[in-house]
């Protein structure tokens, strides 16, 4: 009987044992197979990696509109938050893969407890991504640096298991960022720069947004894989706002920025009756059409139309007040490497300035006027609040100037910033090596910049012939004084808008443009710049 009992035990142990030996063979076989390195992708698919918001990061958006539109199938990972370009979800090569949020119970806790956590979970996510839930193994890996960790690290090992050629899209340095709040000496800065120089170092190619920052990670970090300089470029439907569309976004009720105009503005801009008129804009009858344009001479504006069918086939286009404020814009992502106190500081000295020579101005002095200044800071992020908050305490004692946040869906972006008369940009570079891609946006509508001076400015912004550069409050407050004097005839931000223009205008080759006398500053949409610099690249993976 015990026999038989010490039989039956064994065999047991017998059959857990197979099954456990049968399942760490498998498990190796499914390691191996996992990590040997691999050249069995699809061809015609990429991934595109941005660890953020999606929404917000335009760049990898109109990587993943380039690699759609050149027939790959495009999986773009990252996170939600804000609503994408329209193209990402009409495209049909396009498949938006949105990683999972950590856990909410997470966000009670202190950021020390949380932090391994949060990266272990946001590992796990990307690899289940990459490796699982993308079903064929992409030709391309496509990540945006920064942040570096962990990605940096994981598309590495994801291009290894799955034999995708890895693409780094350097937009700055993660290190670089980070020493702006611990400083250059601080052993998780040290640690961070050996983590991105270590495994950003090889890739099958790099792309950077200057040439700058190519010349510098070659020399510094020794790169290895082929390197290419992708300046941010505009998309081709950026472009400066007619009357009409400037009337049409502002007379929409049900956009945020007439949400934010009608309520806190009442008293400083002029009296508005949608869908007649805006604060900007005004339809008059055609026989009032000569004295509409926007002139300093314009008479006070034409009493609203009677809304009847006839009156519809009388009345003319939109045209601009000539009592309008000048609508300037900044657009941010209000982190560390941007000092908004800088603009604050202008507004103040240009409030002061507006009294001064608009007291004086009805002396009969003849002394040209300053307008109201609407400045109109675009985007969202962590200081919006600090500095909005600091706003809304000074402005309660201006007269001339106010300044509004707004977030505006991908959409209307162009439109808003395409409204506007000139741009502001406070970017000033953790590493000293990118260009503001905000920039690049207001030159694709049409506007001219007021830019913070830093190291490579000069590769996108020329004093005087796109803009103007500026080192401190004193000096942007000149700026602002400068375009804006006797606005709207305003003829110093005429000549430089006008100088824009030109320089954006004229194709040499075919395919870029260049600032007259300057060959550097070449110019182009960023589906141009894109086929230009990327093709060469991806066309070598087509096996046919
Ligand atoms: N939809 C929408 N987008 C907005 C809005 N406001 C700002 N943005 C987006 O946010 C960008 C500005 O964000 P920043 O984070 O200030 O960008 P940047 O300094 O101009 O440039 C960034 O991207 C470059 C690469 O493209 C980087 O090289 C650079 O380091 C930086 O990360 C704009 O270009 C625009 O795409 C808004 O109201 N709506």
């Amino acid at each position: 009987m015990s026999t038989t009992t010490t039989n039956s035990e064994w065999n047991v142990v017998y059959l857990f044992s197979g099954l456990a030996l049968l399942f760490l063979t498998w498990k190796a076989i499914v390691f191996f197979r996992l990590f040997r390195p691999r050249n069995e992708h699809a061809l015609r698919t990429v991934a595109v990696l941005v660890l953020g918001d999606i929404g917000r990061s335009p760049r990898m958006m109109y990587h993943a509109e380039s690699f759609a539109e050149n027939g790959f199938m495009t999986y773009l990972v990252g996170y939600g938050g804000s609503k994408p370009i329209p193209s990402l979800e009409t495209l049909p090569k396009i498949q938006l893969c949105y990683l999972p949020e950590p856990p909410i119970f997470l966000k009670s806790l202190p950021f020390i407890v949380t932090a391994p956590f949060k990266i272990a979970h946001q590992i796990v996510s990307i690899l289940n991504e990459l490796l699982i839930r993308i079903p064929e193994p992409p030709e391309y890996l496509v990540v945006q640096n920064p942040p570096s960790i962990p990605t940096l690290a994981l598309v590495a090992l994801v291009g290894r298991i799955r034999g995708c050629k890895v693409i780094i899209d350097w937009h700055n340095l993660g290190y670089s960022i980070l020493a702006l709040r611990l400083g250059n000496e601080h052993l998780f800065v040290k640690i961070a720069k050996w983590f991105e120089a270590t495994f950003g170092q090889s890739a099958y190619a790099h792309l950077f947004v200057t040439e700058a920052m190519k010349d510098y990670l070659v020399k510094e970090w020794n790169l290895q894989g082929q390197k290419i300089v992708l300046h941010d470029r505009p998309p081709k439907h950026f472009h400066h706002s007619s009357p009409q569309e400037i009337h049409d976004l502002f007379s929409n009720t049900k956009t945020p920025i007439s949400a934010i105009l009608q309520p806190s503005l009442a008293d400083f801009l002029p009296e508005a009756k949608p869908p007649y008129s805006t604060p900007f804009t005004d339809i008059s009858k055609p026989t009032d059409s000569e004295s509409s344009h926007p002139t300093s001479a314009n008479p006070p504006l034409a009493p609203p139309l009677p809304l009847t069918s006839q009156t519809y086939t009388e009345v003319n286009p939109p045209t601009l007040r000539a009592d309008r404020p000048a609508l300037v814009v900044s657009s941010t992502s209000w982190t560390p490497d941007e000092d908004f106190g800088i603009l604050l500081d202008a507004l103040k000295i240009y409030e002061e300035r507006a009294n001064a020579v608009n007291s004086s101005a009805g002396d009969g002095t003849g002394k040209a006027k300053l307008p109201k200044l609407l400045m109109a800071v675009t985007g969202k992020g962590p200081q919006r609040d600090m500095y909005m908050t600091q706003v809304s305490k000074l402005q309660k004692k201006w007269k001339w100037v106010r300044c509004i946040s707004v977030w505006l869906e991908a959409e209307k972006y162009p439109l808003f910033l395409g409204s506007a008369e000139f741009g502001v940009c406070l970017h000033s570079s953790s590493s000293a090596l990118d260009l503001p891609m905000k920039v690049v946006d207001m030159f694709g509508c049409g506007l001219p910049v007021c830019a913070l001076n830093f190291k490579c400015l000069p590769e996108l912004v020329v004093h005087g012939k796109n803009g103007l550069v500026f080192n401190d409050s004193a000096e942007l407050a000149k700026q602002l004084e400068f375009l804006l004097v006797s606005f709207p005839d305003a003829p110093l931000l005429a000549s430089l808008r006008a100088s824009l223009e030109q320089a954006t205008r004229h194709p040499i080759d075919g395919q870029a443009t260049a600032l007259p006398d300057t060959e550097e500053w070449k110019w182009s949409s960023w589906g141009e710049n894109w086929n230009l610099k990327m093709k060469p690249l991806i066309a070598g993976g087509v096996r046919t």
